[in-house]
């Protein structure tokens, strides 16, 4: 058993428009964990975003992942020290926890010295997460596809176009994704699924070859419009960005706004403004015993 296990996890936005439940990008915005393993009990230390609000006993997200990992690995270990540097936002999505999952099992694999099996990792986090478009992102980085195969999550990595960089505009209201989810309708048109599709093909060429393709290849019918009720501003803010030739759409569940690309335009007050690159790795993993890095 390792004695001290670093981690470094990226944010994430998912469905970048059509690509609902399927698409996701890592952005250079990052959580960190230290996990010090003990004989028994467990302390949790946070610092930074979600503090306030975050438990510190075994429902803590990073300590079940880190536990689910373990359990998956075959292995456990007494206690542990958790220390948690939260830079993503939470209910922002921004793959908040995403991060926290995907960071609690590579933690696992840190202390129990088991170089990273990404595709594990993304197996064991998508069950824990109940989707797999974040978590693949925080798993491989760059710019991911994924599904869901008999229950099992899949994901296909692919290099997003050189210098892309991403804007992103951060309400300071949450949303939960859980009550996103529940403004979906329980089938929609042929139509809608048929433009949908076309544009989600579309934008895998436009976000790796073809970036001009970006603001017609973003177009979505199956949830934001649906959300609105949610997040009014968000979607208002949307429509001046795409009048303005800018490819916005609503990041993950929302509320934040997210521009492939530069925008020019400043944050509505009551706004953060976020502007980051590609990650290109996804989850690292550090451990202290050996000095071994797992990418
Ligand atoms: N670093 C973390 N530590 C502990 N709990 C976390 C952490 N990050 C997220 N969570 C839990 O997950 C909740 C947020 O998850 P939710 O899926 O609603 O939003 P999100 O992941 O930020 O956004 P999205 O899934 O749309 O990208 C938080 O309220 C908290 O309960
Ligand atoms: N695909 C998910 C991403 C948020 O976790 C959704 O939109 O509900």
């Amino acid at each position: 058993m390792s004695s001290a296990v670093r981690v470094r996890v990226p944010a994430t936005s998912a469905n970048l428009g059509p690509g609902f439940d399927a698409f996701g990008l890592a952005v250079e915005l990052y959580d960190e964990l230290t996990v010090v393993p003990r004989d028994s009990g467990l302390s949790v230390e946070v610092t930074g975003e979600g503090a306030d609000a975050v438990p510190r006993d075994e429902s803590h997200l990073v300590v079940r992942a880190i536990r689910a990992g373990l359990k998956s690995l075959g292995a456990s270990v007494g206690g542990f020290d958790l220390h948690c540097v939260n830079r993503i936002p939470h209910g922002r999505g921004l793959g908040s926890s995403a991060a926290a999952i995907v960071g609690g099992i590579a933690a696992a694999y840190g202390l129990t010295g088991t170089p990273l099996d990404h595709v594990k990792v993304l197996e064991l986090a998508n069950e824990l997460e109940g989707h797999p478009d974040n978590v693949a992102a925080a798993v491989y980085g760059g710019f991911t596809i994924a599904w869901v195969d008999g229950g099992t999550g899949r994901a296909v990595r692919l290099e997003p176009a050189e210098g892309l960089s991403v804007t992103g505009y951060v309400p300071s209201t949450p949303l939960s994704t859980e009550v996103a989810r529940g403004l979906l309708p329980a089938s929609v048109s042929h139509a809608d699924a048929s433009a949908n599709a076309g544009k989600a093909a579309l934008l895998v060429a436009a976000l790796t070859t073809r970036p001009e393709l970006l603001l017609t290849a973003t177009e979505d019918r199956l949830h934001q419009e649906y959300r609105a009720p949610a997040m009014p501003e968000s979607l208002a803010l949307i429509r001046k960005l795409r009048a303005n030739g800018q490819a916005a759409i609503v990041s993950g569940a929302g509320p934040t706004v997210l521009v492939l690309g530069d925008s020019g335009l400043e944050a509505p007050d009551g706004w953060n403004l976020l502007r980051c690159g590609i990650d290109p790795v996804g989850v690292q993993v550090w451990s202290s015993a050996d000095s071994t890095t797992s990418e």
